[in-house]
């Protein structure tokens, strides 16, 4: 009886005790934000089951920046242009950490480029910023144009058998075979060993996406984090498949020649300890996943705007086929004479934002931004959805119109690979790689819905945005 009057003594003191933190005033010029309730905090409004599009809905009250408590953890959520700069850029590096949580701490141990914080970071950051500049990034550019070469050998072999096209499994692999071969410097295959893994990295991504309870409610943390370390058993496949590619690349390492990241990241991590090896295979990891689901989703979207908007999908292959003259193949070196091609690209990245409220960041100090105080450890998100809704800067926000990138004046609002120095660090290789896939596949071929409806456009919330639905399309030759 005692012990139990012990236990509800402790839980209305734990009730009380979450309750004062959360309404407690903390600075006179504290963020507003919506009514939060013990525990739970805000989480409750999240009832649409598409966060991104809830977030939207409460920033129409509470502005481009206000306060919302998800579960224990402050978040800073942000959808204003202005002070996304102003905290990203020009008080860039007091939001440069990343939060640390059960999950990523069981995934990466807070090593590798998307998850480590402070000092770590910058010195991988730094690395991966030169090994991502064109320059040293030659052998992928001349894969890249094999990829694209065997994506149009498949759709049109597909075309020719009188079938119809699944944009997210071609894609995937598109992206997928581009990092392969940046990484390890092989030609991916997809019927041997990788295909064991694709099912785990879904699964990486939908836990990841969906988020968990646990995760962010500080009561819970320690146990839930030996919970995962012992019932996961998809990121422990991951790992062990990438420590395999590291050993066996170990074996033809020269320090002389470099022949991709993997062999970088060898040269400059190379000590055989523990650490040593987890920062190169989190390394690697990061690049893989975070390279390969977000630019294979938003080449899905373009297929399906082109479908969803037939009038658009002719003025696009217009201008391509124009640009091109007769040659059979589009270059990178004709981007620059494809303006609505580029535009149609910006808006597919605007209308359906890949990462849809991004990784979040952290405060690692209080500050003031403008008139708005920010404790330290709040949790940033920059809310790209809200952001790319947002009516100041784009008019008709719900209406997809390329020819609102055509004006050249840079709109301050578009951001989809954020901003500052840690901003996306595949930003530029992400839009070679979507303009080459794209522009061919307009080129050679006209995609139609295959019942003559528009293609549902809603999407699946995940660390990836993605269309709810896998669809398929025709596709009917152009030359
Ligand atoms: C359409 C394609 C893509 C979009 C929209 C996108 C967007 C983003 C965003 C919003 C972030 C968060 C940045 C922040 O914290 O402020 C990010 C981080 C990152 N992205 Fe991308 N990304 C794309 C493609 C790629 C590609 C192709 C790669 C690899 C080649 C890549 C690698 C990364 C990495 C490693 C990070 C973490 C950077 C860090 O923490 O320092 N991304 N991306």
């Amino acid at each position: 009886m005692e012990f139990l009057k012990l236990i509800l003594f402790l839980i209305i003191f734990y009730i009380i005790h979450n309750t004062y933190i959360k309404f407690k005033k903390i600075n006179k010029n504290e963020l507003k934000g919506p009514i939060p309730i013990p525990i739970l905090g805000n989480l409750y409004q999240l009832t649409s089951g598409l966060p991104h599009r809830d977030l939207t809905k409460i920033s129409e009250k509470y502005g481009g920046i206000y306060r919302f408590w998800f579960a224990d953890l402050y978040t800073v959520v942000l959808s204003d242009p202005i002070l996304i700069r102003e905290m990203f850029v020009n008080n860039g590096d007091y939001f440069l950490d990343r939060p640390k949580i059960p999950s990523i701490r069981h995934a990466t141990h807070y090593h590798g480029i998307a998850t480590s914080s402070g000092e770590y970071w910058l010195k991988i950051r730094d690395i991966i910023n030169k090994a991502m500049r064109k320059t040293n990034l030659k052998l992928i550019y001349d894969s890249l144009d094999q990829q694209v070469d065997n994506l149009i050998e498949s759709m049109n072999k597909i075309e020719s058998d009188g079938q119809v096209f699944e944009p997210r499994i071609y894609f995937k692999k598109y992206t997928m075979a581009a990092m392969y071969k940046f990484i390890f410097n092989e030609e991916i295959n997809f019927n041997n060993e990788i295909s064991e893994l694709i099912g785990p990295i879904e699964q990486v991504f939908k836990d990841l996406g969906s988020g968990s309870l646990f995760d962010v409610l500080l009561i819970s943390r320690p146990l839930y984090y030996q919970w995962i370390e012992h019932t996961d058993k998809n990121y422990p496949k991951i790992l062990n498949f990438l420590k395999k590619k590291y050993h066996q690349h170990l074996k033809t390492y020269n320090p002389e020649i470099q022949r991709d990241l993997l062999d970088l990241l060898i040269k400059e991590y190379y000590s055989g300890s523990d650490d040593d090896i987890l920062t190169i295979i989190a390394t690697i990891n990061d690049l893989f996943l975070a390279g390969t689901d977000t630019s294979s989703a938003s080449l899905e979207y373009m297929v399906m705007m082109l479908v969803n908007y037939p009038e658009i999908q002719e003025k696009v292959y217009d201008e391509i086929k124009l640009t091109v003259n007769g040659r059979n193949k589009v270059l990178l070196s004709d981007r620059q004479f494809t303006p609505y091609t580029v535009s149609f690209i910006k808006e597919t990245l605007r209308y359906k934002p890949p990462s849809s409220v991004g990784v979040p960041r952290t405060t690692s100090q209080d500050i003031i931004i403008g008139d708005k105080f920010i404790p330290k450890d709040a949790q940033i998100f920059i809310n790209y959805y809200g952001l790319s809704r947002n009516q100041d800067y784009f008019e008709n926000p719900e209406q997809f119109e390329p020819s609102r990138f055509m004006n050249p004046d840079t709109n301050i609002a578009f951001l989809p690979f954020s901003i500052g120095t840690r901003n996306c660090v595949g930003q530029n290789f992400a839009l070679d790689e979507m303009f080459l896939a794209f522009s061919n596949i307009i080129l050679n071929f006209k995609f139609s819905s295959i019942d003559g409806k528009q293609i549902d456009e809603t999407e699946l919330y995940g660390v990836t945005l993605r269309c709810k639905n896998k669809f398929n399309v025709s596709i009917k030759k152009r030359i």
